[in-house]
């Protein structure tokens, strides 16, 4: 039986239900790991693909979940598809069994990172998350809100992007977290130890963007 304080059990139970219709019905098991991939996916791409696939096996994932945002904060909606337009680009591309096409921030009411997490951590307290991203958010993610919280909340792997690695190492957030940065050697461990903790991983890269994509799009008339 779940127990939950009376205060949380509205809300909790109203959120897993929602969020294992988000899930498909199969909510994660107490003791497993889940990378989340946050992105617009606006569309998804082979390098979402391939940094996912890196994170599965580097970092001892049981599975990862892409979080299709409802909208990023800091991008201009002007350019963003629908949602339900950016989560069939990710279900046409991807179909490891391990990994899975969310839009679970919908279904929380939220569209920032730190909310989604402290919600998850609320929702599934045996889970160990660990956040996925590219070396551009590394960059960007001291203007996210309550950044500093997110490294509390998970562990952190940073995908090396071509163009923005070299800039993220001396980034502030990589900067005011020096001290918790995981040798790239020892990023099996990213998972078990504890927060604050992140690495860079330098797999095999892609210079792919969603932009990119966009943007042939409109020059050869494509809509989608
Ligand atoms: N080529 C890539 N290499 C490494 N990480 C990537 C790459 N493309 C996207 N990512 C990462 O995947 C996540 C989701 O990215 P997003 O959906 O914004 O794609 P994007 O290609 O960066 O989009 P856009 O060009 O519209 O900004 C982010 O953490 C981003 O850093
Ligand atoms: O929480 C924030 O303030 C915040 C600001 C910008 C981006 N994010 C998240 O960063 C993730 C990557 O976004 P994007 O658009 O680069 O794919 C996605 O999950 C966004 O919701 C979060």
């Amino acid at each position: 039986m779940l127990r939950f304080p009376p205060s949380l059990q509205f809300d909790k139970l109203t959120c897993r239900r929602s969020l294992a219709r988000a899930l498909g019905g199969r909510l994660p098991h107490k003791g497993s790991t889940v990378g989340l991939l946050g992105g617009s996916f606006n569309p998804a791409h082979s390098a979402h693909d391939l940094i996912t696939r890196q994170a599965l096996t580097r970092l001892d994932l049981d599975e990862v979940w892409w979080m299709v945002s409802p909208q990023n904060p800091l991008k201009s909606p002007a350019e963003m598809a629908p949602l339900a337009a950016r989560v069939d680009s990710a279900l046409v591309l991807q179909q490891h069994p391990r990994i899975r096409i969310t839009t679970i921030e919908s279904q929380l009411g939220s569209v920032y990172t730190a909310d989604t997490l402290r919600k998850l951590a609320k929702i599934f307290p045996g889970v160990r998350f660990v956040w996925l991203m590219g070396a551009d958010n590394l960059l960007q993610i001291s203007h996210w809100r309550d950044w500093k919280d997110i490294f509390q909340l998970v562990s952190i792997a940073v995908f090396a992007r071509p163009g923005y690695s070299l800039p993220a190492a001396s980034a502030k957030a990589a900067q005011y977290f020096a001290h918790t940065q995981l040798p790239e050697r020892k990023f099996r461990q990213l998972s078990k130890v504890p927060t604050p903790v992140w690495t860079l991983i330098h797999g095999r890269q892609s210079r792919l963007s969603s932009t990119q994509i966009r943007q042939k799009a409109k020059v050869s008339g494509k809509t989608c």
